[in-house]
């Protein structure tokens, strides 16, 4: 029996098509994604070389799977095909080629906080008045022109006329000269970067589009307009592209998604061939029929008939609560009380919901009930300050062209370099045209500096010795050495004492992924590079951080959840004001409201058995009690496939068509910090298990013994001679060293 024996009929026909366009479009759980592996291992073993395979996928983790799958299925012959997102695919062909437009291979990635860091700068020299003018407003607008390929010089030649729109396309000029200056690329420029790179290098462009001669994209319904450029370059020589998506899951328009691209594929591609695929393997017959019912009411869709033989299931379960608390207790109570009875394991269960934000009341009911989960998404481990402030020191020793990074800790700890003398340094910078580290190493010139130049000169120092130490150390060492030098730990400490704990703890698993990138590294014959590091930090997401051999409750906002499954979903706080959006239902925007379907129709859709609807209609809403009617898309859903008992309440009349919201000045508690894992604790006199002249084994390293045990800040830092490896210095909480 061949592994293309489990394919159905339609998705076999699309592994066996080849070469030429191809659309395979498809409604949710009908073995897209599946059809895609199995297609990438029929190549292989057609002989196609895996160097010459591109599988872009929407996240890193879909990524890795794709890999391990096709690893599964071919050996380890998938070694040299790329499958990644499009985001780290352009991150690799800049890295090597970005210096043919004049940008270092150096660069940095700027995260939203570098962005808002670097527009709050662009607003202060353009004196933009930020009472018109919002931030956060203008960096959406550079982030559309640069998704819509609209170049600063275009942009202008628009906005001719109007004085405001002028002043917007001045904003986006100065943002594009500043990043250059920084050597840096916000995420959109990755993208960017790579389709000019591409356009204007012949060279790069015939490398690229000779080495890609099978190109597959999953999720092409959420695709831009430059990453359509981008796929059409590199598939123009061979045109073997084959893309596989859902019109009716296209829920990222706020970042420029093209529902367009899906749509006219096979006008731009005259000669693609299209296969549907309908069967449906994920879901009961009645969460499909469910799905069904909510999207036929978007117009302009293609129509799909999708069916499954999965059986009729169980119906759906819909819950109407009084609070947000009640419905958060039912939530977690239901998920322990299936797990107490042995239906379901913890990691069965996703909730699922609108914003971010709802995962709060969720956590707190978990927290008390003692039972694991994993939120996806809120607050970004990389985001949080000391991580910032860490990553920004490696950012001002690897790319000193980074004014962003090295005005960040510049005075991080405390070293008594004042504001003014900030100014100095960066009027001098502008004003030479120099980096803002350029003009601190000549800092003697600036004029006025007076008795700042002292101090400044030693963070200079402090900056040179550690760029000697990059060279010398490892990197784990290398980071362990910034923490000491800069005497950052000990500045924590002199914090109020519980947000420092918290702190030291998230710098603690910073230093472990340090230690779990060098040891890959090694295991992997590669280098352990600062900035291949950095690229790494800057590429992850959220999602990529789910591991499914973890038992714990998935909590997640509806866009994360695309392309996952589950056997039970909880889909919350149905209500209309926050799904659909408050905004949505007061613009009375057709179009917003069809997008909001669309991600209601890929919530129904991630189940496989059990679905549960709920909705509150009381919940606090940004401190504002809001009262809330049942969702619309509930009621579009037909009665006979909810379960008995499930009452929509009574219509209230209402002022302004959708409930009343009394104000109050009452305000949420802020959110407040998990407690990570286990760390030893030197206070306790049990040590870490093991002495020194111990054999100890390491599961990267291999057998060593310990030759000093120094109990540091928060931690035992542990030395050990290894066999084979040599000397390594590391914290006894991650290096998990066995006594032989
Ligand atoms: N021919 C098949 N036989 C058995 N199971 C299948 C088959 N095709 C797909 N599946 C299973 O159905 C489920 C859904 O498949 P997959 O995730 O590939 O669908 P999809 O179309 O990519 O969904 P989505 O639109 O949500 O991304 C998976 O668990 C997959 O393993
Ligand atoms: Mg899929």
């Amino acid at each position: 029996m061949s592994i293309y024996d489990t394919l159905n009929e339609n998705q076999r026909e699309a592994v066996f098509h080849t070469e030429g366009p191809l659309l395979i479009l498809a409604g949710a759980g009908s073995g897209k994604t599946r059809v895609l592996t199995h297609r990438v291992a029929y190549l292989i073993e057609q002989g196609v070389m895996p160097y010459h395979i591109l599988a872009i996928t929407f996240t890193n983790k879909a990524a890795e799977e794709m890999k391990e799958r096709v690893d599964d299925i071919v050996g380890e012959n998938g070694g040299s095909i790329w499958v990644s997102t499009f985001h780290s695919m352009c991150v690799r062909i800049l890295r090597r080629h970005i210096d043919r437009i004049g940008f270092d291979t150096n660069f940095t990635i700027y995260d939203t906080d570098d962005q808002k860091t670097l527009m709050k700068e662009v607003i202060r020299l353009l004196n933009i008045d930020t009472k018109v003018f919002k931030e956060r407003m203008l960096l959406s607008i550079v982030s559309s022109a640069k998704n819509e390929m609209v170049s600063p010089d275009e942009f202008e030649q628009r906005m001719e006329g109007d004085f405001q729109k002028k002043r917007i396309a001045k904003v986006y000029r100065e943002y594009e000269k500043q990043l250059k200056k920084n050597n840096a690329l916000d995420f959109d420029d990755l993208l960017l970067k790579t389709v000019e790179l591409l356009q204007r290098d012949e060279e790069v462009r015939s490398y690229y589009q000779d080495r890609f001669r099978y190109i597959m994209v999953d999720e092409y319904q959420d695709t831009n307009t430059v990453q359509f450029e981008l796929i059409r370059i590199l598939s123009d020589k061979y045109r073997n592209l084959c893309v596989v998506g859902d019109d009716d899951q296209s829920i990222y328009k706020f970042r420029g998604a093209n529902i367009q691209n899906i749509l006219s594929f096979e006008d731009v591609y005259k000669d693609a061939r299209v296969i549907k695929l309908e069967q449906n393997y994920r879901s009961t017959q009645t969460i499909l029929d469910a799905a069904n019912a909510v999207i036929q009411n978007n117009k302009g869709r293609k129509e799909k008939a999708l069916w499954t033989d999965n059986g009729q299931g169980d119906v759906i379960a819909m819950k109407t609560f009084e609070s947000a608390y009640e419905e958060a207790e039912y939530v977690v109570g239901d998920i322990s009380q299936k797990v107490r009875e042995g239906k379901e394991e913890y990691k069965d269960n996703a909730i699922l919901y609108r914003t971010n934000a709802q995962s709060r009341l969720f956590e707190e009911k978990f927290v008390t009930a003692g039972i694991p989960y994993k939120i996806v998404g809120g607050v970004n481990f990389y985001s949080r300050r000391e991580i910032k402030d860490i990553l920004a020191y490696l950012k001002t020793i690897d790319n000193g062209k980074d004014d962003i990074a090295v005005r960040r800790v510049i005075n991080v700890p405390k070293r008594g370099i004042g504001l003014t003398s900030v100014n100095r340094v960066q009027n001098y910078a502008q004003d030479k045209d120099i980096s803002f580290y350029d003009a601190l190493l000549g800092a003697d010139f600036i004029p006025d500096i007076g008795r700042g130049l002292s101090k400044l000169e030693s963070f200079v120092a402090l900056i040179e010795y550690l760029k000697g130490a990059k060279e010398k150390l490892g990197l784990f060492d290398f980071v362990k050495e910034i923490l000491s030098k800069t005497e950052y730990i000990e500045s924590l400490e002199q914090e109020d004492p519980e947000v420092a704990q918290t702190r030291m703890e998230n710098i603690d698993e910073f230093i472990s992924k340090v230690a779990a990138y060098e040891e890959n590294a090694i295991a992997s014959g590669e280098q352990a590079s600062l900035s291949g590091f950095l690229e790494e930090v800057a590429l992850v997401a959220d999602i990529d951080s789910l591991d499914e051999s973890q038992d714990y409750v998935i909590l997640m906002t509806l866009h994360s959840a695309k392309g996952l499954e589950f056997p039970s979903v909880y889909l919350t706080g149905m209500e209309d004001g926050l799904f659909p959006s408050y905004m949505t239902i007061v613009a009375d925007d057709k179009d917003e409201l069809e997008e909001e379907r669309r991600l209601c129709y890929v919530g129904i859709t991630r189940a496989k058995q059990h679905l549960t609807l709920t909705n509150a209609k009381r919940r606090m809403i940004r401190g504002e009690t809001q009262y809330n009617k049942t969702s619309r898309f509930l009621k579009e859903i037909p009665r006979y496939l909810i379960a008995k008992g499930a009452v929509f309440e009574r219509e209230k009349p209402d002022r302004d068509g959708f409930g009343f919201k009394p104000k109050t000045g009452f305000r949420e508690n802020p959110f407040k910090e998990r407690k990570p894992i286990k760390q030893f604790n030197v206070n306790d006199s049990s040590g870490p298990g093991y002495d020194v002249g111990d054999r100890v084994l390491h599961t990267k390293f291999g057998v060593g013994t310990v030759t000093n045990i120094t109990a540091g800040g928060r931690d035992y830092e542990v030395t050990v001679n290894f066999d084979t490896a040599g000397v390594k210095k590391m914290f006894a909480t991650f290096a998990k060293l066995q006594k032989q």
